[in-house]
């Protein structure tokens, strides 16, 4: 069976800088895989490449053995693709519910807005609001969005991840600015996520969630993959321990 997710050789450099220098690995389907590595090391930009935000300058990248490399985002996400933002990206006006009805309308259609006024509309709010309480949302369906305390607004972002009905979720810090208990609570809901069968990876400075709950760890420094692996196997790598310290960043000194 080919891998969820796979890269081969990618790279890309902006001006003097290479951010991403010849990265390949592949990740079956129903992995957790956490990426991980020091301030600048092109995670991020990783990211982007993956969700079709930016196109490499050499390398391919694959879901479930298909060239997407010069798809758009929206294909992506026609393919089992779905992505959070570091900085949450919710409708501010629109209510909570319709958040993720219109999330649920890219996968369906390139015009997510004619999406919400079509005739199936009350599948879709049914499905809408059963995703929001699977996230712990429930109540909130009527709110706008932008009234959300962050902690729930980073939990809608996964929930508007959920609507397309994704094979691989692409999580960009999303603990990131999250109290110790609303953490607590959005690691739940990423871990039921990943219980489901979906291909989690996730970017996050706190490596102690990370590292609790990965299977995998890829380790970016400087563009390149240096360590990949188990998690405590990748941290006990002195080359990993060097580019984190040497970063000026120690082992979950952040969160
Ligand atoms: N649009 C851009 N133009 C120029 N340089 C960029 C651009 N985006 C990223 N970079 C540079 O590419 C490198 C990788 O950045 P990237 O944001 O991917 O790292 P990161 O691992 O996500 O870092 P952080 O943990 O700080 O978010 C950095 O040196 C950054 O300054």
């Amino acid at each position: 069976m080919s891998a969820a997710l796979q890269l081969d050789d990618v790279a890309i450099r902006f001006g003097g800088v290479q951010a991403v220098d010849g990265v390949s690995f592949a990740i079956e389907q129903g992995d957790f895989v956490g990426l991980i590595g020091p301030n600048g090391a092109g995670k991020t930009t990783l990211i982007k490449i993956i969700a079709g935000i930016l196109r490499p300058d050499r390398g391919r990248v694959r879901l479930s053995g298909i060239d997407v490399t010069a798809y758009a985002t929206a294909a992506r996400v026609r393919r089992g693709l779905a992505l959070t933002h570091q900085i949450v990206r919710p409708f501010r006006e629109m209510t909570v519910l319709d958040n993720v009805v219109l999330g649920a309308g890219y996968r369906r259609t390139s015009n997510p807005f004619g999406a919400m006024l079509s005739t199936d509309r009350r599948h879709e709010i049914e499905r809408a609001a059963h995703i929001l309480a699977q996230v712990g949302l429930a109540g909130t369906e009527n709110k706008p969005a932008g009234s959300l305390p962050l902690g729930q607004m980073k939990r809608l972002e996964v929930a508007r991840a959920l609507a397309v009905d994704p094979q691989v979720i692409l999580l960009d810090e999303p603990l990131a600015g999250l109290n110790h208990a609303e953490a607590a609570r959005q690691v739940e809901t990423i871990a039921e996520v990943q219980g489901r069968g979906i291909t989690v990876v996730l970017v996050e400075h706190n490596l102690e969630e990370v590292m609790r709950i990965c299977r995998r760890l890829i380790v970016l420094n400087n563009g390149k993959v240096i360590g990949d692996g188990k998690p405590r196997e990748v941290m006990a790598d002195p080359v990993v321990h060097d580019a984190y310290v040497g970063g000026g960043m120690v082992a979950h000194a952040e969160g």
